[in-house]
């Protein structure tokens, strides 16, 4: 009988769309001796009708080998205007591990269980109850996670929040270039949280598990993988956990085409333009701006004179509001998209040659595997830590967008940068880089391959039961 990997993902579309990547993986290469059964948290962060539909999407595209496992609801549940997603995704988590618990130990009786790979932190707890082998999975970049190993070292050196120390350098972070307080994670700048508390927890819990597996590739991140590796960010440990890098994991090309019967509008739109001419302006899921940002934006834009394909995202209640004329002016150089479009198509698309991100790790790795450079204008979560090592000369893939203290970005910054990014030596110097970039992201999963190889090591130790 087959032995059961059980996917665990955090109750965001996002990253159940990263485990449903995971799950193929491991079915394409070991299905005759696993079976993989991905839990569907019934809430999500972001129960919108994109969810809705990228989850019809998920289903009609995964192999049929792939059991979803849906988690009942917790339909008394719901968001509180005051709370905070982050908080409130820690609240989902806690209220689903007693159904977590009933689930494995459900399949306990029936099949071996060899592992499971979760993404919620506290899911650790419900595996060693059951005695079943826990692995994390990151859903972020090494950068990240090696700067979480080391928090419990940093929350010991000093009892002040980040916040209060915002414009202190800390440049002794393992593996990491310096870094302003205000740039780590957002979620952890004010220690008196309940969220800081949650975070500190997990990272005291990292190295309790079997391994971590990150969605990354050695060549892109060699610095944090190694410091993680060599026992720098948690120097009290005798052994770190083993971490597997096994990215790039991205939807599948090839997903998405089956599923659309229509070609998008903007797809046929990408056809008609210039190689590499058009710069993709999009911010994830959630990143929506002010009405005073988005005026910038566009007048930022359309003073660039580049060609763009902007994705807005608008608050359901809210009109999208541009410049006069704005539309009527741009209509040969640009397309405004207010629905959900398919980013990797669209960064793989010959005439896109840069893409303005909010520096979501998905989005960055889509942007890699492309060859695109980017433009970092971060937002939330850890995506100010992604820009500083995104535009560090090491890597260098992507030039900063410079905003004011309070976030905002002038309408003539969007205008240099972008004309930078589309026309000048530095923007083609980055070009060339990222695609060597993404040279390498390829090879990550050829034969030899980092990837590859991290991934035979884990599912090799699976099968050896070790
Ligand atoms: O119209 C759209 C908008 C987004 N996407 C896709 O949605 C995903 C967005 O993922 P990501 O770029 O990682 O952004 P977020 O959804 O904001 O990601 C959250 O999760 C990431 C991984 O943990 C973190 O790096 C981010 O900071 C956090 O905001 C990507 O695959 C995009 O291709 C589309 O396909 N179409």
């Amino acid at each position: 009988m087959k032995e059961m990997i059980v996917l665990y993902p955090a109750p965001s579309t996002v990253h159940i769309v990263a485990m449903v990547e995971l799950g193929k993986l491991i079915l394409h290469h070991h299905h005759h001796h696993f079976s993989v059964t991905l839990i569907i948290p019934s809430d999500t962060l972001d129960n919108t009708t994109s969810t809705t539909s990228i989850l019809n999407q998920i289903s009609q595209t995964i192999p049929n080998s792939l059991t979803l496992h849906h988690l009942p609801s917790l339909s008394s549940f719901s968001l509180s205007k005051n709370m905070d997603p982050t908080t409130f995704a820690f609240q989902l988590i806690h209220l689903n591990d007693q159904n977590l618990l009933h689930f494995l130990s459900l399949s306990k009786t029936t099949t071996v269980v060899r592992s499971l790979i979760a993404i919620p932190p506290s899911a650790i707890h419900v595996a060693s109850q059951l005695n079943i082998p826990f692995y994390y999975f990151y859903p972020s970049n090494a950068s990240s996670l090696s700067f979480f190993f080391y928090l419990p070292t940093l929350h010991n050196q000093t009892s002040k929040s980040f916040k209060e120390i915002s414009n202190s350098t800390l440049d002794h972070l393992p593996g990491l270039p310096p870094l302003l307080a205000s740039q780590l994670p957002e979620p952890i700048l004010n220690r008196d949280t309940q969220i800081y508390k949650e975070f500190l927890h997990f990272s005291g819990n990292l190295s309790k598990a079997k391994g971590i597996i990150v969605n990354t590739f050695d060549s892109l991140e060699p610095k944090p993988i190694k410091a993680i590796a060599d026992g720098l960010c948690a120097p009290d440990l005798q052994t770190p956990p083993r971490v597997y890098s096994i990215g790039p994991l991205i939807k599948g090309f090839d997903d998405d085409n089956r599923t659309v019967d229509i070609k998008p509008e903007c797809l046929t739109w990408l056809d008609h333009q210039p190689s590499r001419s058009v710069v993709y302006l999009c911010f994830g899921r959630k990143g929506k701006f002010s009405a005073t940002q988005f005026m910038e934006i566009a007048t930022g834009l359309e003073m660039s004179g580049q060609r763009f394909l902007w994705v807005v995202r608008l608050d359901p209640s809210s009109d999208l509001l541009l410049p006069d004329g704005f539309l009527d002016r741009t209509e040969d150089m640009g397309l405004v998209v207010t629905s959900w479009v398919p980013q990797v198509d669209i960064l793989s698309h010959e005439s896109v040659g840069g893409f303005v991100t909010h520096c979501g790790w998905n989005s960055v790795l889509e942007s890699v595997c492309a060859g695109v450079p980017m433009l970092a204008w971060p937002l939330y979560a850890e995506q100010k830590l992604n820009r500083v090592v995104l535009v560090e000369e090491e890597m260098k893939l992507a030039m900063a967008m410079e905003e004011s203290e309070d976030g905002f970005v002038s309408s003539a910054e969007v205008e240099k940068r972008v004309r930078t990014l589309m026309e000048s030596d530095e923007g083609r110097a980055l070009r060339e880089k990222s695609w060597k970039m993404r040279e390498k992201a390829l090879a990550a999963w050829e034969q030899g391959g980092s990837s590859l190889v991290n991934f035979t090591e884990l599912t090799e130790s699976w099968k050896q039961g070790s």
